[in-house]
């Protein structure tokens, strides 16, 4: 799912030259690695490979706007960036598929393991559902309005490769009436989708029987939030990507940031310093903002 407001800008330039990729980290409040650190290298490095694009050298500055290391697909908002860019350049023809599957290419550097939906999200926006055996994208873009509280812990899981950690503690295998019942929460989430009943949405967005249970127990206080969001009006809760943030689904702003503070002033009284935004869900994913 993609939200409005936090968003990285990637500008992309190519010069003739002997194959080099430069890439330029941009941020005052986050420390990204510009060069080989940075996910925009090894999005170039493998398009140039894939492509077979020779003689030219690549130029990337990464403006950062998304914040790393809060499960805010922050390194997967890069990696889709710079697809789109270096495709719009240098292979305007290519589909979504194509795009994506490069895109993953910087997840597997970031996360160590090259997955989809951050990047998928940060492409196309909306609701994305990938059916990669079809190579097909379907985005849906819920006719009301979703309003989102994310709420961000500081220095809660600040560890080396978090979201690989993250994803290594998933089971690598699941009993088939796990599976049954994780189904049918996905079913209700298309069908609440399809009737526009955004309760119904809320509701399948805080069931989890797989990924919940083990990684809430990494963020503190986790089922305090969760109850406290969902007796204030919250209408669905879960962790944001790998953590350590988590959000709340909304029927109205106000609602958002009612709960929003409630959940600043929980953790802050447990000695969590904490943030929050309200944002919405967002229907656009990556676009040209300038040529020149
Ligand atoms: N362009 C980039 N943007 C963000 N992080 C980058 C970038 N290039 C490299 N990284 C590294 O990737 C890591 C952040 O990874 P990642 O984006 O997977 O975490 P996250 O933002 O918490 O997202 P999520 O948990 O949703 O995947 C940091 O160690 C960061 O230094
Ligand atoms: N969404 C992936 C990567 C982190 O965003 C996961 O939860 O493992």
């Amino acid at each position: 799912m993609a939200i409005k407001d936090l968003y990285d800008i990637v500008e992309v330039c190519i010069s003739s030259g002997n194959n080099n990729i430069y890439v330029y980290s941009h941020s005052k409040d986050f420390e990204i690695p510009s060069g080989e650190g940075n996910v925009a290298y090894h999005i170039a490095k493998n398009f140039r490979e894939i492509y077979n694009i020779h003689n030219i050298d690549i130029y990337i500055n990464v403006i950062k706007g998304v914040p790393p290391g809060y499960g805010l697909g922050s390194s997967g908002a890069t990696s889709a960036a710079t697809a789109f860019g270096l495709s719009k350049l240098l292979q305007p023809s290519l589909s979504d598929i194509e795009i994506l599957r490069i895109a993953g290419v910087g997840e597997k550097f970031a996360s160590g393991s090259i997955h989809y939906d951050n990047v998928a999200a940060s492409l196309f926006g909306g609701i994305v559902i990938l059916d990669l055996s079809k190579e097909r994208v379907y985005r849906i873009i819920p006719r009301s309005e979703i309003y989102v509280a994310i709420v961000m812990p500081k220095n809660v899981l600040q560890i080396e490769r978090k979201t690989a950690y993250a994803r290594s503690i998933l089971p690598k295998s699941i009993d088939l009436d796990i599976h049954v019942l994780q189904s049918s929460v996905i079913a209700k989430m298309i069908y609440a989708l399809a009737i526009d009943n955004i309760d119904l949405f809320g509701e399948a967005v805080s069931t989890d029987y797989i990924i919940e249970p083990i990684r809430s127990k990494l963020i503190p206080f986790y089922s305090e939030m969760k109850r406290i969001a969902l007796e204030n009006g919250a209408l669905g809760f879960n962790i944001s990507g790998a953590g350590p943030s988590v959000f709340s689904i909304h029927r109205s702003r106000d609602n958002a940031e009612n709960v929003g503070k409630k959940l600043i002033e929980f953790l802050n009284s447990r000695g969590i310093e904490t943030s929050f935004f309200v944002t919405q869900l967002s229907d656009k994913g990556a676009e040209v903002m300038k040529q020149w």
